[in-house]
């Protein structure tokens, strides 16, 4: 069997996603942002896709780092979570039978005991097809919001991280799979010898558990982590089913799937535990042609100061405040993600004087043609060992996702590199994956 690809939808609950200007493409949807019928909807188109799966993308907060304050991000329709995406999720699982649901949900903000309960009760209740996106937070701005003086260091965040994750996996064996007898004659509904404690107690984590949520279809949810960073990554080796990364070119894409796959056999998994999908913008046309055409337009309606404001955002530093000689890394203290702040050093390197202007015009790379053009980009990537399939970032939402699932899919499925079908019912059965322990 030839090898296929993974391919997951990135979505906000909002109308923007990593495009600063998609909101405003005619294509693109507002009456229906806190409605139901939006994410129904998009959850049904993917899964008619046979996406694997689907993440929110979520912040605990309103970025405020750029300028000051959070003018930028309001005015101009900056990446927003307008709905809390563990309310939204139930919804679209009601709505589908296969496709994988992803939640972004903090081990720095939030306790294990929390985290294990919530997860897993949308996991069971979903037939098993929820992915946990692990992240430790990565702005000042969220920990307030969490009562926390400042956040603490990264290194010691995912020490923490660790910790959660252990705590969590202990948690959801709380339940042995046959605990439940459900035997009305004898009175007799469960086995509290398959019933146990947790007891976990460590730095930073301390739980006694049982949970009293039973294992999922897929046992517990699926493991999921995006960090980039030398500590990021192990964490990822250790634990996660699923790796986003960001886009980079072939060598260096190639280089840190490598890394990553060395490191998972080093925690003693199989490199196929462990998949790893590339963010991928596409803007598809017609023809050629037409889809440049498109991305010219839409990329002509980003607003700069937007564009900057996601900067200073993701790079965890202000970047009204910085020079070309500044040192971002030292500026952004503990915030950032690792691969923004790399992307602003390049851009210090070779914008200099004209730092701000490029700052506000800098877009994540695009891949623009018509559908066949898309599947050839898509499949050259995936062929040369950049990664295992891609996370799909909407330009204009719905309509962006819409139109590679009616156009690229069926060219994907033509060439043997994507599935026609669901194999099986749970998120891990589809990925076939196995998480860390
Ligand atoms: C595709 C993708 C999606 C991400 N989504 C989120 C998110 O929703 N929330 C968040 O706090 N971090 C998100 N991140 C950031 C990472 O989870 C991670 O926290 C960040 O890269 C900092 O860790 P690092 O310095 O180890 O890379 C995302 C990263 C990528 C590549």
């Amino acid at each position: 069997m030839s090898r296929k690809m993974n391919l997951f939808a990135y979505l906000k609950t909002g109308p923007t996603a990593l495009h600063p200007a998609g909101w405003r493409h005619p294509e693109a949807t507002l009456g229906d942002i806190l409605k139901p019928s939006r994410y129904e909807n998009i959850a049904r188109t993917l899964e008619a896709a046979c996406f694997d799966g689907c993440f929110f993308a979520d912040l605990q907060g309103l970025y405020d780092i750029h300028a000051g304050g959070y003018d930028a991000y309001v005015r101009y329709g900056g990446q927003i979570s307008y709905l809390d995406p563990m309310t939204v999720l139930p919804v679209m699982a009601a709505a589908t039978r296969y496709i994988g649901l992803g939640a972004t949900l903090s081990t720095t903000l939030l306790p294990a005991y929390h985290l294990a309960r919530s997860l897993q009760s949308l996991d069971v209740m979903s037939g098993g097809r929820v992915a946990w996106n692990i992240v430790t937070s990565a702005t000042e701005l969220e920990a307030r919001n969490y009562g926390l003086d400042s956040l603490p260091d990264k290194e010691l965040r995912y020490d923490q991280a660790d910790e959660v994750v252990e705590a969590c996996m202990k948690l959801w064996k709380s339940w042995d799979e046959d605990a439940w007898i459900l035997d009305k004659e004898r009175g007799i509904f469960g086995d509290p010898s398959k019933v146990h404690y947790a007891n976990y107690e460590g730095r930073f984590v301390r739980t006694r558990g049982p949970i009293t949520i039973p294992r999922s279809a897929q046992g517990h949810p699926v493991l999921m982590q995006a960090g980039s960073s030398p500590r990021g990554t192990e964490f990822a080796a250790r634990w996660a089913e699923l790796v986003f990364t960001f886009y980079a070119p072939k060598e260096k894409a190639i280089a840190s799937y490598n890394t990553l796959k060395e490191k998972v056999v080093e925690a003693g998994r199989r490199p196929t535990d462990c998949a790893v999908a590339m963010l991928a913008t596409c803007i598809i046309g017609e023809t050629d042609s037409i889809g440049r055409e498109k991305a010219d337009y839409i990329n002509s309606l980003v607003v700069g100061e937007l564009n900057a404001a996601h900067l200073s955002a993701s790079a965890g530093v202000d970047v009204t405040k910085l020079s070309d000689k500044n040192k971002v890394g030292s500026e952004a203290g503990s915030q950032g993600m690792h691969a923004s702040i790399e992307k602003l050093v390049e851009l210090q390197k070779t914008a200099k004087a004209q730092f701000m202007e490029a700052a506000k015009k800098a877009l994540p790379a695009q891949i623009v043609g018509s559908p066949k053009t898309v599947a050839d980009k898509l499949e050259e990537i995936f062929t040369a060992g950049c990664c295992d399939g891609f996370v799909l970032d909407p330009v204009a939402a719905p309509s962006s996702h819409e139109a590679f699932a009616r156009a690229v899919v069926p060219e994907l499925q033509r060439r043997g590199l994507f599935r026609t079908q669901y194999e099986a019912t749970t998120l891990r059965g589809n990925i076939r994956t196995r998480p860390g322990c």
